[in-house]
């Protein structure tokens, strides 16, 4: 395959549904300016059909283009638009499994409890899908996520509505005080390059290996910490009955997507908790039948329902849901809670959608009611805390006036806690976890007992120092407060804060940055932007994805409309459309009624900086003149109010992608930079304008029926078009 200027990724659910109408249109008019836009799948059913070629036909088989990805981004030429894919829970790559066999393609099932050397291997293979599998490969670089001027200015004169916060909510954040992963930190930063082995020594003295030859390149921090299972089991059970006490609803949120190993762990705690009598009365039951708590309630249930012993347990089930405090929904019409899939409640969405309610979670009964949001780990939970006491205190934020919250994060490389799914372990008996450097010098050691879960993160020298200029560069761009969100009691941001200081002072510009832990920094920022003043969050991999959905929730409504650029340490660039995720509600709505209200401007904001920086990267100024006119069509998008409505039978999708082709069209044909793309443009901005109402009346004859794409995670492209693409009029104009 020849490289195309452009990749454009092939994804999953939402965002996907919106390329099948969206990248006509872009490879079109991209095609006068002589730019090639091509595709990459990174798919979950991509990515599973191209792990297992060898249980496949020839022409069932793909190629590898995550693998693919992975190494261009690390070339100087890259240039990606990478839209959000699916980081898959075990439940979803389950699902998606069983789709694909059922399309004919002989894919063996997922081993939940491998036994023997074969399952084991294949296991292997599916854990390297699972979870957040993507980002980390095609992320070489550091993250500038803020929302465009013309973007901000449309939420402050538009802006969306608020849940009322009031002076005596009861929603609480609730977190451990000790032997969690922050409690627990040790952190060193390695002066020699250097290789690492991690073995647990148990109480009779035997050595196991958990993980051999870990290398890092010199200046490189390396983390060690843990969580005490028993530590976690009370702190759950506590909040349980303190939950019950309170009145509220019992919620958990984790981010068991990215953090794949830990996390999981954490919500198979949660559920064994919430269901302690029935695990403690059926434990060998429920152990014979395979039951995996990590993979949620959902999965317990059906697994159970399929057994002689069934309605024993379910009834037990019942009746211990029934003393304990009700649970935040997922859907309370379905049933769903929050512990049924661990990848339906994430943290980064989760927490940020309760504060623009109002601090109001929905309960079984339907109703929004005070929510106890437990957190285990508090190394980032004073954050919410924060901005929970912070509109107790002040009310909800207001989107007309507020300013913004910028974020520069240290993302590249796997940085930190994102990057430490090979290293991290659940530990099997008591004794010593033990990280050896190959000069035989213990780096760092920790006791640990039967459960506990232990993990290593580690962050490299050139992304940090990389992360420290991006800060400097975009605050002297802004000139507004910004702040490094570090703490200095924390062992990792200790070390960090080593690099951070010099490299400001040898800079000249330490008088232009703060240095607050993230309590403080939450209180301080929302202090800013209710003045209507702007602040640049300076911040490790973790917080760079919680606050980049947090203050876009509260600011503009939703984080998809956020400019989200990876600046690749080679020289490339990567360009995210919007900072959240797939939103897998509005396929369900487009399959049922035919109506997407997926809003792409997160993808128009992509195109529009892919586009400029093609222009100067392969000096190519028509490539400049195309990425103009994005934004010119953008700004179209906002002033005429083309986003998509929420409820059928409201202009969709598929309109904003007809309105941004008008925008772009005419745009171009008013230009006067490139005569010649003028020229070649006038024509079609003409078409597209004089068909306007047959355009719009084609799309709107479209919505109120069932539409079939024929799959969910794979579906099928044609039918896919034919739903994504029903006007004739537009398509004749686009091709
Ligand atoms: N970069 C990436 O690749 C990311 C991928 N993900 C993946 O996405 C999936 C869902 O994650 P989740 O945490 O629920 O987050 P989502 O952001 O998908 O969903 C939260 C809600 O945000 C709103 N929303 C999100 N995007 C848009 C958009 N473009 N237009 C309009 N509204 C939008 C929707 O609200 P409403 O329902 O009110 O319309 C949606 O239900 C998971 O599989 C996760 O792994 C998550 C984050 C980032
Ligand atoms: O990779 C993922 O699973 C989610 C990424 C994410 O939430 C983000 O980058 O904001
Ligand atoms: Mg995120």
């Amino acid at each position: 395959m020849d490289n195309p200027d452009i990749v454009y990724t092939k994804v999953d659910e939402a965002p996907e549904l919106a390329s099948a109408s969206f990248l006509p249109i872009i490879q079109r008019f991209a095609a006068e300016a002589g730019v090639t836009v091509g595709t990459r799948d990174i798919s979950l059913a991509g990515r599973i059909i191209a792990t297992f070629p060898e249980h496949l036909t020839e022409a069932q088989r793909q190629s590898d283009d995550l693998a693919f990805l992975g190494e261009l981004v690390k070339t100087p030429g890259a240039n990606v638009i990478k839209l959000p894919n699916v980081s898959a829970s075990v439940p979803q790559l389950v699902a998606a499994v069983k789709e694909l066999q059922a399309q004919g393609y002989a894919l063996p099932d997922y081993p939940e409890s491998p036994a023997s050397d074969a399952e084991k291997a294949i296991r292997a293979k599916y854990d390297t899908i699972k979870g957040s599998a993507v980002n980390p490969v095609l992320r070489e670089g550091n993250s500038d996520r803020r929302a465009a001027v013309a973007v901000k200015n449309y939420a402050q004169a538009n802006p969306h509505r608020m849940g009322a916060w009031s002076a005596d909510s009861k929603t609480t954040v609730s977190t451990m005080d000790a032997n969690d992963f922050r409690s627990n930190e040790k952190s060193a930063t390695l002066a020699q390059a250097a290789t690492a082995r991690i073995e647990h020594v148990a109480l009779d003295g035997t050595v196991t290996v958990l993980k051999d030859a870990v290398s890092y390149p010199a200046g490189t921090v390396v983390d060690a910490t843990f969580m005490s299972a028993k530590a976690l089991g009370a702190f759950l059970l506590d909040q349980i009955a303190a939950t019950k006490e309170a009145g509220t609803l019992f919620s958990i949120h984790l981010k068991a997507t990215m953090m794949k190993v830990s996390d999981p762990i954490i919500f198979g705690h949660a559920v064994k908790a919430f269901l302690k009598p029935v695990f403690d009365t059926y434990a060998d039951d429920l152990a014979a039948m395979g039951v995996n708590p990590n993979s949620g309630l959902g999965g317990v249930l059906s697994t159970i329902a399929a057994s002689p012993k069934g309605a024993e347990i379910q009834a037990a089930i019942d009746a211990v849901m029934a003393d304990q405090p009700p649970m935040y929904m997922v859907n309370s019409d379905k049933g769903i809670t929050n512990l049924h899939v661990p990848s339906d409640v994430i943290i980064d969405a989760s927490m940020p959608a309760l504060i623009r309610a109002g601090g109001k979670g929905w309960g079984p009964d339907g109703q929004e009611a005070d929510t106890n949001c437990v957190i285990p780990d508090s190394s980032y939970a004073a954050v919410y805390d924060e901005a929970v006491k912070n509109c107790i205190a002040n009310g909800a934020l207001d989107p007309a006036t507020a300013g913004t919250v910028q974020n520069v994060g240290l993302m590249a490389q796997k940085a930190e806690e994102y990057g430490s799914h090979p290293t991290t372990f659940e530990i099997p008996a008591d004794g010593t976890v033990r990280m050896v450097l190959d000069n035989g010098d213990i780096l760092h050691e920790h006791e640990v007992e039967a459960g506990d879960i232990w993990r290593s993160a580690s962050t490299r020298q050139a992304p940090i120092e990389d992360w420290v200029q991006l800060a400097i560069d975009r605050q002297a761009l802004e000139n507004c407060q910004a702040v490094f969100w570090l703490d200095e009691d924390r062992a990792h941001d200790a070390e960090l804060l080593k690099y951070v200081r010099p490299l400001l002072d040898k800079a000249g510009v330490a008088d232009k940055f703060q240095i607050l832990a993230p309590r403080e920094a939450t209180a301080l920022s929302f202090d800013t932007i209710r003045k209507g003043e702007n602040s640049i969050a300076v911040t490790g991999n973790v917080l760079r994805d919680y606050l980049t959905d947090l203050f876009p929730i509260l600011e503009l409504g939703t984080s998809a409309k956020m400019l989200s650029i990876v600046k690749l340490m080679q020289g490339g660039g990567l360009f995210e459309t919007g900072a959240g995720g797939s939103a897998p509600k509005h396929v369900q709505q487009l399959v049922e009624e035919n109506h997407l209200r997926w809003d792409s401007l997160g993808e128009f904001c992509a195109l529009g900086e892919s586009l400029k920086f093609l222009a100067q990267v392969k000096n190519n100024p028509k490539a400049m003149v195309l990425g103009r006119a994005v934004d010119a069509a953008t700004q179209g998008i906002l002033d005429h109010d083309k986003s998509p409505g929420r409820k059928v039978g409201q202009p969709d999708n598929r309109d904003s992608h007809y309105y941004f082709a008008l925008y772009w069209a005419q745009a171009l044909a008013a230009q006067t930079d490139d005569v010649e793309l003028a020229a070649s443009f006038a024509p079609i901005a003409q078409a597209l304008s004089d068909a306007e109402a047959q355009i719009t009346s084609d799309l709107a004859a479209a919505q109120g029926q069932p539409a079939d794409i024929g799959g969910y995670y794979h579906t099928d492209p044609a039918k896919t078009a034919a739903v994504m693409r029903p006007s004739a009029a537009l398509n004749a104009i686009i091709g």
